[in-house]
């Protein structure tokens, strides 16, 4: 099998090129021969793990014209002069230039070999120095994208990082507001696929609606099917076929809850749960995430102080007590909605979705308050706190508003 090579080999002398060349292979070093250094700096990559021997004085461009240009396009690929006619300004011109070394014809072979499997020893270190150095600055990167440090979370990141470069299919799933948006961008983000995210929302979408929404997305997308168990069954099939037949680097689906039990229960067919579960990533609930929460809850209140321009509120020990106990079906969104309305200085309905969360029926007056009350927050969060706002939001006086919030438990 041929060898890639790690060596171009740039000389108009044929007898010198093809003894030279000769040598190195024997050497077990792949090369590659150029009579001028046209050819090869166009095929030249950035990121190539070889290096350059260059003569200086050739027919067409010199090795000086060979160096400069090499500067711009493969600044760190190691460049070695020769030349039958050296002299020591030369030499240090050369270097001055950015060669990586300057050898004198006849150069002894050992000489060479050495100065060869110096510069590509060099050259492997500086490579793998810039993978862990990229790898170091995303995985700070991610961290603050998906915040937590409890083991699940922990897991999830490396989890997420293994399969990024993989061209398959990944399946997030959770419960809601667990994170599997925020999830699937950072995979399209980390997988360096040229293309965007492209979010194909599944939740009662018909087959037309669907294959419009499959045409929009350019070849270099990232396809995200959010909600993959919402979509009807033929709606199914056709994802099924796009999946079967997608030469994409990158697909992407979520589904609320457990994968097998979404199948067992029917709403996912055979068929796609089978091409979709091959690479799955379980988001945790909010209470498997330890200490998480507080993180999660600081960085909320602040983003929350900011965004409605308000005070970051007092928080003590005894008001987080409820934080512990309480289930959040809702998980990152509704701690997000937490906070919300902790930094708007709103009660903040811990103990009123337990019941809910617990699976208790509520009453049909007890929802209906409920069901006021959401309302009533989303106007004054709208409004950032501002009751006369929220008011016209909901278009209403601002006196009906405080009796409302009266009535629902917003206002004491
Ligand atoms: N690990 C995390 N770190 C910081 N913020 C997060 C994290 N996970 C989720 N969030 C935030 O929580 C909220 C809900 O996340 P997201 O929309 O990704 O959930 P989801 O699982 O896709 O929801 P759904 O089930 O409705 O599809 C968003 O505001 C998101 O920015």
């Amino acid at each position: 099998m041929k060898r890639d090579p790690v060596i171009y080999l740039v000389d108009d002398d044929t007898d010198f090129r093809e003894a030279t060349a000769e040598l190195l292979e024997s050497e077990g070093f792949a090369t590659r021969a150029f009579d001028g250094g046209a050819r090869m700096l166009d095929i030249i990559d950035p990121e190539w793990n070889g290096l350059v021997l260059c003569d200086v004085r050739m027919q067409s461009m010199d090795g000086f014209g060979v160096l400069k240009d090499m500067r711009a396009r493969a600044p760190k690929v190691p460049f070695v002069m020769m030349t039958g006619h050296g002299d020591v300004r030369m030499a240090i011109s050369a270097i001055r230039g950015g060669a990586y070394d300057f050898l004198e014809k006849p150069v002894q072979p050992d000489f060479l070999l050495g100065v060869v499997r110096r510069a590509l020893n060099a050259r492997k270190l500086a490579i793998e120095n810039t993978r862990l150095r990229r790898r170091v600055a995303r995985f700070g990167d991610l961290r603050s994208r998906l915040v937590g440090t409890s083991p699940v979370m922990k897991d999830c990141r490396k989890q997420l990082l293994d399969l990024a470069p993989l061209p398959i299919t990944v399946l997030l799933h959770g419960e809601a507001g667990t994170g599997k948006e925020v999830t699937a961008r950072a995979i399209h983000d980390f997988s360096e696929v040229s293309g965007d995210l492209h979010t194909i929302n599944c939740a009662n979408l018909s087959e037309a609606e669907l294959r419009q929404d499959l045409t929009a997305a350019s070849p270099d997308d990232t396809v995200y099917f959010r909600a993959l168990h919402r979509l009807g069954t033929e709606a199914q099939s056709i994802v099924a076929e796009f999946l079967r037949q997608s030469t994409r680097a990158r697909t992407i689906a979520s589904l609320t809850g457990d994968p097998s039990k979404c199948h067992d229960a029917g709403q996912i067919s055979d068929e796609l749960y089978y091409l979709v579960t091959v690479a799955p990533i379980r988001l945790p609930p909010l209470r498997e995430r330890d200490k998480d929460m507080f993180v999660l809850l600081e960085m909320f209140l602040r983003d929350a102080a900011a965004r409605f321009k308000k005070p970051l509120p007092m928080v003590t020990k005894e008001a987080l007590k409820p934080f512990r106990t309480y289930p959040w079906p809702g998980n990152l969104r509704e701690l997000r909605g937490v906070a919300e309305r902790m930094v708007l200085g709103l009660p903040l309905g811990l103990d009123r979705n337990t019941a809910t969360a617990t699976g208790q029926a509520e009453s049909y007056d007890a929802s209906m308050l409920a069901h006021e009350r959401a309302i009533l927050e989303r106007a004054l969060m709208e409004s950032g706190g501002q009751k006369g706002d929220a008011a016209a939001i909901l278009g209403i006086p601002r006196k009906r508003l405080y009796l409302r919030m009266k009535a629902t438990g917003l206002l004491e």
